[in-house]
């Protein structure tokens, strides 16, 4: 007797709910997606989070699980570096990697709508729009939502999936169950979104295969590439700086004092109407333990995780989640009771991880230490990798360019800094020893005979031991080549 399919309901039809549904129908589900907004794809005007966004390897290998990956990248723009614009209008690359190793920027309603229509193709998903979920009974399998017409629809299933993002109401109702872990952050900075046209040739204002950044520590603005040519800018400040720009010429000082090259990219007078039109977007942190009930819910993508945007993972990582279930449901030939439990251990780790770095990330950007510096650490990751291709490999090109696991990026980003921090404690205490057999070599000959000189003898050495930091540590890492040997070292 053949096995009576599985009937889900997904709850959200955005980017990781349609990924999803695509997945479960591969498997034979009859799959309902219920969407709170009408069908974008008949939409003229879709409001919403960015734009564009950064698609990397984790989110590009759940495309290709469902065999989208070469449609979708048809419609991508790689970046194939960093782009860093300085105060004074220079402007510095910062490769990702090698030339293989690129992000690819993608409009969000374009990837949506195709996750869509490719759900759409199964003959057993069924799509109900305007249809905005307000309470569920996780033990019965049912689902209630309210229609454009103010109906109440239930709907009795197998499995809920809530896919409804970061505000998710599936979320709402688990909160409810005991034994449920919640928490949420929301950091004292928002975002706008600001258009960099196409030139008067109607090409690229910028360099168009870059992620531009325009890093200025307490805040920063980034632009990714567009298929039409421009770029969509994301500013990123406190709010209570967004706040006290409140006027056209308030704007426009902070502007040509901060980002004076980016004027004339945007148009002084679109930058002012922009902004003063539009109102910064909060963005909050939240995590959540378990992802599941029992054998009748899941959440994934931000519902389970909404995490800060400053990795660029947010995305990559709900698509990521629907690899994951995937691959539980064959591990366990589609055990619920197995697979759901299984899910939430695997899975919370890894998400939790990710959630840590983007908001390190944000710290660090915005952080006292200059975030052009911040950036640049990336250059010397660079030359590491270069040079330990299999060993030193940055955090960022594991996060970006590989799947390996989130919490593992982190575990052997530990390994790396234990090295790196043993190899300048190594120059240091070389350093201050030879700092004190230089002055007292001084003294003895009676080059210093005054604190200004001492203070200025101080200054070069101290100059000369950052030198020998930054080279000590690189020869520390030269003299121990291989992992076994490093690993002997920090035992
Ligand atoms: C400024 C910014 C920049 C970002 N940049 C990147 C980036 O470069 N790369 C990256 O990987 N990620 C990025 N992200 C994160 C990314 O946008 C999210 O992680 C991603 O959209 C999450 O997808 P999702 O499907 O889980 O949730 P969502 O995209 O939020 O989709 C949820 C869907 O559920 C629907 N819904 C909500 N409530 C209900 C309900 N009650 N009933 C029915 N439907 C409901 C919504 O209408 C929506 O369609 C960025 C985020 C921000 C804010
Ligand atoms: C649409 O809105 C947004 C908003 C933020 C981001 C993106 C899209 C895409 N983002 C990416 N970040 C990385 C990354 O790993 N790091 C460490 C970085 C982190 C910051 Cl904050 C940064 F500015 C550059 C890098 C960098 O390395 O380029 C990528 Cl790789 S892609 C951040």
């Amino acid at each position: 007797m053949p096995e009576t399919k599985k009937h889900v309901a997904i709850c959200g039809g955005g980017l990781v709910g349609a990924m999803m549904a695509c997945y479960l129908a591969k498997r034979g589900y009859k799959v309902d997606i219920y969407e709170m907004r009408p069908d974008i794809r008949l939409m003229d005007v879709v409001r919403g989070r960015s734009i564009n966004l950064a698609l990397s390897c984790r989110g590009r290998e759940a495309l290709k699980g469902v065999g989208l990956e070469a449609e979708i990248v048809k419609n991508v723009i790689p970046m194939r570096a960093r782009m860093i614009h300085d105060l004074n209008g220079k402007r510095r690359p910062i490769p990702y990697g090698t030339k293989d190793q690129y992000i690819m920027s993608i409009d969000r309603r374009n990837l949506n709508e195709l996750l869509l229509s490719a759900a759409e193709e199964y003959p057993d998903v069924r799509m109900f729009f305007s249809h905005k979920l307000i309470s569920c009974d996780f033990h019965k399998g049912e689902a209630e939502f309210r229609n454009e017409k103010g109906d109440n629809i239930r709907t009795q299933v197998d499995f809920i999936i809530g896919t409804d993002g970061a505000f998710s109401a599936v979320r709402q109702q688990m909160m409810k169950l005991k034994l449920f872990d919640y928490q949420q952050v929301y950091i004292p900075h928002g975002y706008m979104e600001l258009n960099i046209p196409p030139n008067n040739n109607n090409e690229f204002a910028m360099e168009a295969n870059y992620l531009h950044i325009w890093p200025r520590n307490e805040f920063m603005m980034i632009a990714l590439p567009n298929l039409d040519r421009s770029f969509t800018a994301t500013l990123f400040m406190p709010f209570d700086m967004f706040e006290s720009l409140d006027t056209e010429e308030k704007v426009m000082d902070f502007f040509k004092e901060k980002f004076p090259d980016s004027i004339e990219l945007i148009g002084a007078e679109e930058l002012t109407k922009t902004y003063m039109s539009s109102k910064a977007l909060p963005m909050v942190s939240i995590k959540c333990k378990p992802y599941h009930v029992g054998n009748k819910c899941v959440i994934l993508g931000d519902a389970a995780h909404a995490i800060v945007p400053f990795y660029g993972q947010g995305m990559n990582c709900g698509l990521e989640d629907c690899i994951v279930l995937n691959e539980l449901l064959d591990s366990y030939n589609d055990d619920l009771t197995q697979a759901l439990p299984e899910y939430t251990r695997m899975r919370h780790p890894d998400a939790t991880a990710i959630s840590d770095l983007a908001m390190y990330n944000y710290i660090e950007m915005r952080s006292h230490v200059n975030s052009t510096m911040f950036l640049l650490r990336k250059q010397l990751d660079n030359i590491l990798h270069k040079l330990f291709p299999q060993t030193w490999v940055p955090l960022y090109t594991m996060v970006s360019f590989t799947r390996t696991r989130y919490h593992e990026c982190i575990s052997h980003r530990q390994w790396q800094d234990k090295i790196v921090n043993r190899g300048i404690t190594i120059t240091t205490i070389g350093a201050g020893l030879g700092v004190a057999f230089g002055l007292y070599w001084l003294h003895k000959s009676g080059a210093v005979n005054s604190i200004g000189n001492l203070m200025k003898s101080a200054r070069l050495i101290e100059g000369l031991a950052d030198w020998l930091k930054a080279g000590k540590s690189l020869e520390a890492i030269e003299a121990t080549k291989d992992r076994k040997k490093w690993r002997t070292m920090i035992a």
